[in-house]
């Protein structure tokens, strides 16, 4: 049995929100405008970057036609900065080792921009495991679209279809394409577990492998 499982990255896998903040908080000192708390900021992550810019903007009551200028501009400084505030979750890599021992085809359906995502990937050791990366900018359309969620199994072998992420976002993304979601609470979501739809959901990464099965046995596979 081919089992294709795709991840989330930001609060899924890596816990990205002090470099988020980081780039944020140096475009608003650019704009003259005082830091944010990085739990502010992660409030805004999710929708990908031009939502997060935006709430930012709103938050700080910037002008909106600066909204392009204050994108690129935190892109870069994230792009910049090389990933140094950004930590794997614990038991991630073991995780991963196992289902990729046990054959497990893996991707990655992120609303980030998809270069920063291949470049955080790169720098935490994360690349060889996935075949497939496509981020909030590779299609027109982006989560909670299941547009680009599709597009990531498509690019992996056929095969039994499991979504792991951390937000209500990626839950719908997961119940418009109808496929089994896994829910990690300890990442960025706004609600509480209870009231974001979910098949199982875990607080610590170790147990992927066990509930990955209990996911296709559920479904009935
Ligand atoms: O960039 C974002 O807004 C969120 O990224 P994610 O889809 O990997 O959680
Ligand atoms: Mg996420």
């Amino acid at each position: 049995m081919t089992v294709t499982i795709v991840f989330d990255l930001d609060g899924t896998l890596i816990d990205s929100a002090h470099d988020i903040a980081a780039a944020t908080n140096k475009m608003l000192a650019e704009q003259g405008v005082a830091p944010l708390s990085v739990a502010q900021v992660t409030s805004f992550v999710g929708d990908g970057l031009p939502s997060l810019v935006e709430r930012v903007m709103r938050h700080c009551e910037l002008d909106a036609s600066l909204h392009p200028q204050l994108c690129d501009a935190t892109l870069s400084h994230y792009n910049a900065a090389g990933s140094e505030l950004t930590k794997v979750y614990p038991g991630v890599y073991d995780a991963l080792n196992t289902l990729r021992d046990q054959g497990c085809h893996m991707g990655i359906c992120t609303n980030k921009p998809v270069q920063a995502a291949h470049h955080v990937l790169e720098v935490l050791n994360l690349a060889p495991y996935f075949q497939a990366v496509i981020g909030g900018d590779s299609l027109p359309q982006r989560k909670p679209d299941p547009a680009p969620l599709r597009a990531t199994f498509d690019a992996l072998p056929n095969g039994h279809r499991i979504y792991v992420g951390d937000s209500e976002i990626d839950a719908e993304t997961a119940q418009r394409a109808a496929i089994p979601f896994l829910l990690f609470t300890q990442g960025y979501r706004k609600t509480e577990v209870d009231q974001i739809p979910h098949t199982i959901s875990y607080d610590d990464s170790r147990v992927l492998p066990e509930i990955v099965a209990q996911a296709l046995s559920a479904s009935g596979n």
